[in-house]
């Protein structure tokens, strides 16, 4: 035990121990008539013993001649036995050194008139030596007990649970976080074997055996009605002789953790639906498709050339949604190499491979719970990964590689791709089970060039975005330039027209010109644009409105019958009138 020793041991703590030391050999001091003080390292009075009133009295102003003999280094003079100061034959003073922690704190002094008997140096050296015991035994009793309030404090303070055991795996403690975890009570706790409380006894059990402790590991509870998943590290405790005393176990909810994971990892949704501009027709119909969507928990496919806004409209349905509050996690299929795919959507647990983390890790997918997965380039995922993703759609479950406890997760999958997946089907290269799992509701962005109406929109938008970002006035746009941008066929879409926009803006003074554009837009001919405008999509075109048609027929029927048919109901959380619902389901013969 370290003694923790207050900077000044104040005259009230010393006089104390004088104090208790003194009164237990009262008689005998009694007998001897000797007048005892305590004398600081400044030769400072702090307390005496007064013989003639048999009373312990606090500093005095009485001279005391002797007290300039008392040397500082008098403790390294009288090591060993007891010494003093001889002022004659007969008289003097016995000197005994009261040490705190190896170090002189102040003396005790004996000052005598007639020559001492032998056995009154070591008497007085065993009182100081009493007394050195006694005030060391109290701040160590003071450290433990403020340690003992820390430790308390902070357990009971701490947001994870923990609890100890001792050697034989006897629970002795358990803070009130642990107890709410568990959903016990201490009475249930206390004494009992560890493995009575928690399955897996062996493993908790290990860190009294092995050397080492271990951290983030996946432990069950089952309770009657469900099972509480907890994630728990373990420390070995030892004595300070290397004797084991038992074990110390940090827990978590693994719902805490993801939560916390989640926050770091997840995606800043930034993109609501006031943030898509649009003027035409197709995009409205897109976006009340969007919204209606957006209230359900069906899994949405979004399908479109690159640069329409897939991860806008994604992020916007997800803020729209019942899980804004939970996390958006975004995982890009075609960025990860194909050997990972599955530990980054599922996570592992430890040792499931060389050079897994130790502890193992949570997958996107679990760190999605409560909130939306957004699968980008669905298209890339690899075959072998799409049944596994297909097994998790369906069991609403996934199951870390290397671990055998299916886990429960609650999500929304959003997913995108530019490539048409239909196509990717015929070439197998995508499975069919999987796309009608994907494809519930259906949100096929039209590309730029069939919404030419939105473009004045968007170029103010990017103009004054621009500007902002510059810290300068925003440049006018003449009515033949935007022209001309109508007339362009922009196969990197929104993106290209973004990009575009950025760079005029900033070659501008105060109009943007012909001039700034690049040449393949400022040289295009009305009569190319022509051509170009009526040149079909070789993706979209042909099948953009069928694709719509058919995401809205499952939408309504989905809707229809999660609200038991109930066509008011449908009308209204769909964002349309009752008349239109009907002429709806008409059209698309949906019968109830
Ligand atoms: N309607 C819109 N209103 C405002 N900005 C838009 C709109 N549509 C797209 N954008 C902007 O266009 C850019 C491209 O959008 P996004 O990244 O969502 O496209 P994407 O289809 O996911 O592209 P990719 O397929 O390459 O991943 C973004 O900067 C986005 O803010």
């Amino acid at each position: 035990m370290i003694v923790t020793k207050p900077p000044n041991l104040s005259t009230k703590y010393l006089t104390t121990a004088f104090e208790e030391v003194i009164t237990s050999y009262k008689t005998l001091l009694k007998d001897l008539e000797l007048n005892l003080y305590i004398v600081n390292r400044d030769h400072s009075v702090i307390c005496y013993f007064n013989r003639s009133n048999m009373k312990i009295l606090e500093q005095t102003n009485e001279p005391l001649p002797w007290l300039q003999h008392v040397r500082s280094d008098l403790d390294i003079a009288i090591n060993g036995t007891a010494k003093g100061i001889k002022f004659s034959k007969d008289k003097g003073v016995i000197v005994c050194p009261i040490k705190i922690d190896h170090h002189v704190e102040c003396y005790l002094c004996c000052p005598y008139e007639r020559k001492p008997n032998p056995t009154l140096f070591f008497s007085i050296r065993l009182l100081s030596k009493h007394i050195s015991f006694r005030i060391t035994n109290q701040i160590n009793m003071e450290t433990i007990f403020l340690k003992n309030k820390y430790h308390e404090k902070i357990c009971v303070a701490s947001s994870e649970g923990s609890f100890t055991i001792n050697k034989f795996g006897e629970i002795t403690y358990m803070n009130q976080k642990g107890l709410e975890i568990l959903e016990m009570e201490s009475k249930d706790i206390f004494g009992k074997h560890v493995s009575d409380i928690f399955e897996h006894d062996k493993q908790l059990l290990e860190v009294l055996e092995s050397s080492n402790g271990w951290v983030n590991r996946d432990f069950f509870i089952y309770k009657p009605n469900k099972r509480i998943h907890i994630v728990k590290s373990a420390i070995r405790l030892v004595d300070d002789r290397k004797q084991l005393v038992g074990g110390i176990f940090l827990f978590r909810e693994i719902k805490t953790v993801r939560n916390f994971v989640a926050n770091l990892v997840s995606t800043n949704t930034i993109y609501t639906f006031d943030d898509i501009l649009f003027e035409s027709n197709n995009m409205a119909e897109v976006i009340q498709l969007a919204k209606a969507a957006a209230k359900t928990d069906s899994s949405i496919l979004i399908e479109s050339e690159s640069g329409t806004g897939k991860e806008l409209i994604a992020q916007a349905i997800h803020n729209y949604s019942n899980r804004c509050n939970g996390p958006f996690i975004t995982i890009d299929c075609s960025s990860i190499p194909h050997d990972l795919v599955e530990s980054e959507l599922f996570g592992y647990v430890q040792g499931a491979f060389t050079g897994a983390k130790k502890g193992g890790n949570i997958g996107k997918f679990e760190l999605s719970h409560g909130g939306t997965i957004f699968l980008d380039e669905i298209g890339e995922m690899p075959l072998d990964m799409q049944s596994k993703l297909l097994r998790a759609i369906q069991s609403r479950t996934i199951t870390r590689v290397g671990g055998n406890d299916p886990i429960p997760v609650d999500f929304r999958i959003i997913a995108a791709t530019n490539r048409k997946l239909e196509n990717e089907i015929r070439h197998r290269n995508f499975r069919l089970d999987l796309f009608y799992r994907l494809n519930v509701i259906h949100i096929a962005l039209p590309p730029l060039r069939e919404r030419v109406e939105d473009i004045p929109t968007l170029v103010n938008l990017f103009i004054e975005k621009t500007s902002k970002r510059d810290n300068r006035p925003s440049p006018a746009i003449s009515n033949h330039c935007i022209q001309l941008l109508k007339s362009y066929r922009w196969p990197g879409n929104v993106r290209e027209l973004e990009n575009i926009i950025e760079r005029v803006t900033i070659l501008a003074n105060e109009e943007i010109q012909l001039k700034h554009f690049p040449k393949y837009i400022s040289e295009l001919q009305p009569a190319t644009l022509a051509v170009k405008e009526n040149k079909p999509n070789p993706m979209y075109d042909t099948d953009t409105e069928m694709v719509r048609q058919s995401a809205e027929r499952q939408l309504i029927s989905n809707t229809l019958s999660e609200l038991n048919g109930n066509k008011s109901l449908t009308a209204k959380k769909l964002g349309i009138s009752r008349s239109s619902l009907y002429n709806k389901l008409k059209s698309y013969n949906i019968t109830i």
